[in-house]
Parts: structure tokens; sequence; C-alpha cells
């Protein structure tokens, strides 16, 4: 095969769409490269739909464009469904028949000779889970049941891609745990590349490689989740909370002078310095108080993450 993770496998360049006013998607650039687990991250209306609807040929770009597997999906949308998998938030099955019969329903349709679609619906009905399930009537099944099916569904036709829109909803915590784990072993072990949407930010933070945040169709930043704290953060990467028994101006100078330090406040409420900085420098405050003979009474550290961001840019941003 020959190909790396660096091949470029979804490249969207300015894609945007509108209806009437609304620009539902506005002006999209994006490279998700092989084998990588990309989320797109926004809450309800952000236009993650939207997207992945012109990723798959389903909705015209109002301007701008996709190439996904090395195809246009707006001119040719039949071969860009043969090369990717698309698991909506809920899945068709025949309720009335089993795993297997679906799966090679599926199989058939995709030009799979019978008796290696057999093969395969075993194969992955072992790799979801549900072997033990596989000849019950898929309408007797849970949602989680049919979630697990719905991958085995559509990596059957061995896409290059799989696009998964909000793929965890309604299912119960224990459920999304399960399903994510099961979406980042088969990705890696298939060597397939995902596209995950959702509004999640901790299921999207646990399973992917990149995320993109996407609010009101503009996406404000890309980047692996470290990265992406840092780009919306670039002054508080680490915010250092401590107490000490005395606060000596010279220790508290010398504090403010350590090296990534931004600012050094007294919080009188709690009695607690707050100290925001480039880096984690909790172990020179130590040493520092240390040094003067003052007891540390606390000190605790947390670094920004994707939960600051969620709350700064997401909240209060539904459209719907
Ligand atoms: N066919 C349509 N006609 C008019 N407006 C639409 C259409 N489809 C989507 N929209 C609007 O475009 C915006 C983006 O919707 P989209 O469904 O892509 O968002 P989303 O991020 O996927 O959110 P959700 O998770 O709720 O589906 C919303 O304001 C929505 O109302």
């Amino acid at each position: 095969m020959g190909s790396t993770m660096e091949d470029p496998v979804i490249t969207l360049n300015g894609l945007t769409k509108r209806y009437g006013d609304l620009v539902a998607v506005d002006r999209l650039s994006l490279t998700i490269r092989r084998g990588e687990i990309f989320g797109l991250l926004g809450p309800n209306g952000a236009g993650k739909s939207t997207t992945i609807l012109m990723m798959l040929g389903m909705t015209e770009p109002s301007e701008g464009s996709a190439v996904v597997c090395g195809v246009d999906p707006t001119r040719q949308p039949i071969l860009v469904k043969k090369k990717v998998g698309y698991l909506a938030d809920d899945v068709g099955f025949y309720d009335d028949m089993n795993a297997v019969e679906n799966l090679m329903f599926t199989a058939r349709l995709n030009g799979i000779p019978d008796e290696e679609g057999r093969k395969e619906a075993d194969r992955l009905l072992e790799q979801v889970g549900l072997t033990e399930a596989k000849f019950k009537k898929v309408g007797t099944y849970s949602r989680g049941m049919r979630q697990r099916l719905g991958l085995a569904d559509v990596l059957i036709k061995r896409p290059e891609v799989i696009i998964l829109d909000e793929p965890t909803l309604g299912l119960d915590p224990e459920g999304i745990k399960e399903l994510m784990q099961l979406i980042r072993r088969l990705s890696r072990q298939e060597k397939i590349t995902v596209l995950l949407s959702s509004h999640q930010l901790h299921q999207v933070q646990e399973v992917c490689d990149r995320v993109g945040l996407f609010v009101r169709g503009k996406l404000l930043a890309q980047g692996d989740v470290e990265s992406l704290a840092n780009q919306l953060f670039p002054d508080e990467k680490v915010e250092i909370r401590f107490r000490l028994s005395q606060s000596p101006d010279t220790l508290i100078e010398e504090i403010r002078g350590l090296e990534h330090a931004i600012s050094l406040q007294h919080d009188a409420g709690s009695d607690e310095w707050i100290m925001r900085a480039h880096a984690d420098i909790s172990p020179q405050i130590a040493e520092l108080v240390v040094n003067h003979k003052v007891q540390l009474l606390s000190l605790k550290q947390k670094t920004f993450g994707l939960d600051e961001i969620y709350l700064r840019y997401f909240e209060g941003s539904e459209a719907s």
C-alpha cells in the first residue's frame, strides 16, 4: 500500500453551504490524513451534519470543494459512497432479520460474494462483540447493540473512511465508552480513517487523534487536544493555586519572577495564590517556598483543556 499517516484522505477547501441567508458551513478548509481519527466537535446546529452530507455527495456545496478518497463527491456521489462508510445516529436495519442476515444483505449490495460475505460477517460480529446475539432478530437489539452492528455494517464493505455522525446519541455512559473504544480499536486494526462528529467533548477527547472545533459554521481551531488548548488559550496554559503559612514579599517576588510565569494574584476569600503560567512550574514554586522556610499548605495545578474550551466557546452558542 505504501500509504502513510501523512496522506490526505479528505481535503475540504473553502467548503461553504448556504440555505437562503443562513450560512450553515462557512469556508471550511480541513485536511484529514490516512489512518487518523478526527473529531468534528461542535454544538447542535454548528453545521457538522451539513458538512458530512457534502462530503458524501448528498448535498451540493454553495462554494468551495471537497475531495474524499480522491473523489469529488458532488460529481461522483455513487463512487464516494463505495469508498466511505457512513454511520448515522440511528441505523436502519431489517428488524425481522438477524444480524448475520442484515450484514450479508449489505455485503450483497456491495458485490461481495455470499461465501466471503458470511465469513466477513462472522469476523466483524466477533469484533463488535455480537457473536452471541448474531442469530437474534435485530428488532430485539438494544440501542448500543444496534450501533455496534452499525459499525460492522459500515465495515463490511471495506471502506477507506468511515464517517460517524453522533454515533453515541442515546447510549448510556457505559455504552458510549464501549463504542468509542471499539471505534478506536477497529480504526487502528483495519487502518481506517475515521471522521467522528459529536457535541460531547469527553468522548472526542478520549478517542480522537485530532479535533476540529466547529461553531456556527466556522472552524475555530484544529489540532490535537493540547495544541487546541494552546491555540485558544495562548496566555494561560496552566493555573497553579497554592496556600502559604506566610507570604513574605521576597518570596512572592521570586515566585513572580519564575520563568514561564504570567501573573500571580492573591485571592483573599480562599487565601490562595493563583499563578497563571505558560508551563507547569509547581515544582519550582514548591522549591522556592521551602527555601524561604515557609510552609506550603496546599498546591494544586490544572491545565486548560477541552473543558475550558467547551465552556468558553460552546455554552450558549447552541443554535437550536
Ligand atoms: N435543509 C436545510 N434547510 C435549511 N436550513 C438547514 C438545512 N439543513 C440544515 N440547516 C441549518 O443549517 C445549520 C447547520 O445544521 P447542521 O444540521 O449541519 O448542524 P449540526 O452541527 O449537524 O447540528 P446537529 O447536531 O443538530 O445536526 C442549522 O442552523 C440548521 O438549521
